[in-house]
């Protein structure tokens, strides 16, 4: 039998938040048929088990803290006990109520404009996609691949069974875990790690590397560790984690090496296994579009400009690149690809705006901007505040971390900035908005600051750094 072919000006493959924002942006560029084609269920990552679902835990948990430190302003909120089933039903209501919008938003396209199945290339435009009909084949004037990234599990950990989460089934759970460790301390390992904590859930983080996620300078790494040390059991730097499912309930043995050396053991009801996570390159048979491939599959050449692969009619967008792997920048990616597909070969190179990443643990861990290296000391100069003395961060009672906010010497452009501390989720929108506008610390400093706020903090470090900087 002989496969059915639709004939498209763009393909998109993958109905995430790239491949949505890419297929809209093809239409308003001028393609007239774009298939959108999904193998998974709709509803998008950041929607289903990413953002959204990761926030809502970390709301909850924010809220046991809240009633725990009233102490510190002499309210006593009694023991705060937890409803872990009403805990996770929140969770999922709200979840699904953003994940619908998202499976609204892919449904409402043309039912022929949409295809279910995995799709690979068989050429450089011409696709096959495994639907539950059988086969179908695609011939594209453009791809975009928009086919996201998966939880990535150590070899040590695989053998748990039902007892192994990651981001994908942990937001399942009916309850909350009575004990769990969490192997990973990256975005996901914090974030989740210090939520379930937090709750109640006996929690202990373990991670290979020893460094502490997005600050780059040795002072921020210190601040970082110094304090997400002191309230959450944080091993940095082991080895060797790997895990045995023990018999009926009881869980998990775990085995680490310690920084020290030493070998160790404990046992959990749950892991969750945040140790990163991989491009889906594995279906999609890129070799078959003729692109060139490096030994783990991705493509040699991808430009962060116009999100083309080398000089192929395909362009590549969101987590699959493997690059900026957050959901601004996957609907940043996704509009330059979607219009450039469309365009083909007309291809443009767009401004990408300026990297920002936020860490919604307590306290937010933010980066914005370049953050120059020690080689580049001559050149750029910094300003720092410490939060443990600023006056909004001692009212509310989170007078702890730093900003470090970084500049040209000579005319003193802000470049970017590390920061950890009250706010920083905020403080972070400011710093990147200042950058894209090309605001100098000397002007910074001349901008309105509301008192007390604790905005007042980046006013000392813009000045401190003008000090240091020829106007
Ligand atoms: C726990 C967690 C928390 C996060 N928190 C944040 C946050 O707070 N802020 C933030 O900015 N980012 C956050 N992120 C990251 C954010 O979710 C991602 O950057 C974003 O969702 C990526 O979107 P995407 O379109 O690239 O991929 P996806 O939304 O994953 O879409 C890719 C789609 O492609 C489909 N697909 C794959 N291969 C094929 C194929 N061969 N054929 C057909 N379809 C295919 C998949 O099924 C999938 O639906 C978080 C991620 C996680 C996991
Ligand atoms: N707020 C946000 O923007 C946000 C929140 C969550 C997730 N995300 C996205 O999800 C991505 C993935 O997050 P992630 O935390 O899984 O990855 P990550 O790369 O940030 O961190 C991986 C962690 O796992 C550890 N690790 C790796 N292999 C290990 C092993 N074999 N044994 C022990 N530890 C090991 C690493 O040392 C590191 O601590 C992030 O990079 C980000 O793009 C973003």
């Amino acid at each position: 039998m002989s496969e059915a072919v639709i004939h498209a000006d763009v393909a998109v493959i993958g109905a995430g938040s790239a491949g949505l924002v890419a297929r809209r942006h093809a239409l308003r560029s001028g393609a007239k048929r774009v298939l959108l084609i999904e193998g998974g269920p709709y509803g998008t990552t950041c929607a289903r088990v990413g953002c959204m679902p990761s926030k809502l835990l970390i709301a909850a948990a924010d809220a046991a803290e809240q009633l725990r430190s009233a102490r510190m302003f002499g309210i006593e909120a009694g023991s705060v006990e937890i409803d872990g089933a009403a805990v996770m039903a929140r969770v999922q209501r709200e979840r699904d109520r953003f994940a619908g919008f998202a499976v609204e938003s892919s449904e409402a396209i043309d039912a022929s404009d949409r295809v279910r199945g995995w799709a690979r290339f068989v050429g450089p435009r011409s696709l096959v996609v495994d639907t539950a009909e059988g086969s179908v084949r695609v011939e594209a004037r453009a791809v975009v691949v928009a086919t996201g990234s998966t939880p990535w599990v150590p070899p040590g950990l695989r053998g748990l069974g039902d007892r192994l989460l990651t981001s994908d089934s942990v937001f399942e759970l009916p309850t909350l875990p009575r004990s769990l460790a969490v192997v990973g301390a990256g975005a996901i390992g914090l974030e989740l790690g210090q939520a379930m904590h937090r709750l109640g859930v006996e929690t202990m983080i373990f991670a290979k590397g020893s460094r502490m996620p997005l600050v780059s300078s040795e002072v921020m790494q210190g601040v970082a560790r110094e304090l997400f040390e002191a309230s959450l059991a944080l091993h940095l730097g082991v080895a060797d984690v790997a895990g045995e499912r023990l018999e009926g309930d009881r869980g998990v043995q775990l085995r680490w090496t310690g920084a020290d050396g030493g070998a160790r053991e404990a046992e959990f009801e749950y892991v969750l296994a945040a140790t990163g996570r991989r491009s889906q390159l594995d279906r999609l048979d890129l070799g078959q579009a003729g692109v060139e491939l490096d030994a783990e599959g991705r493509p040699t050449s991808w430009d962060l400009r116009t999100t083309q692969i080398a000089d192929a009619p395909i362009f590549m967008a969101g987590d699959v690149t493997g690059v900026r792997t957050i959901l601004h920048e996957a609907s940043a990616e996704g509009r330059i690809a979607g219009s450039n597909a469309a365009r083909h070969p007309d291809v443009r190179a767009h401004d990408r705006q300026v990297p920002l990443r936020i860490m919604f643990t307590d306290p937010n861990i933010a980066v914005v901007g370049e953050i120059p290296g020690d080689a580049d000391e001559r050149a750029c100069a910094f300003g720092e505040v410490d939060f443990s003395n600023q006056g909004r961060a001692r009212i509310i009672g989170h007078a702890h971390g730093r900003v470090r906010i970084y500049g040209r010497r000579e005319g003193g452009e802000i470049l970017g900035a590390e920061m950890i501390g009250p706010g920083a989720e905020h403080m972070a929108h400011l710093l990147a908005w200042s950058i894209e506008q090309g605001l100098s610390a000397q002007r910074a400093v001349e901008m309105p600051y509301y008192h007390p706020v604790v905005e007042e903090g980046l006013r000392t470090a813009f000045g401190e750094l003008a000090k240091k900087c020829r106007a």
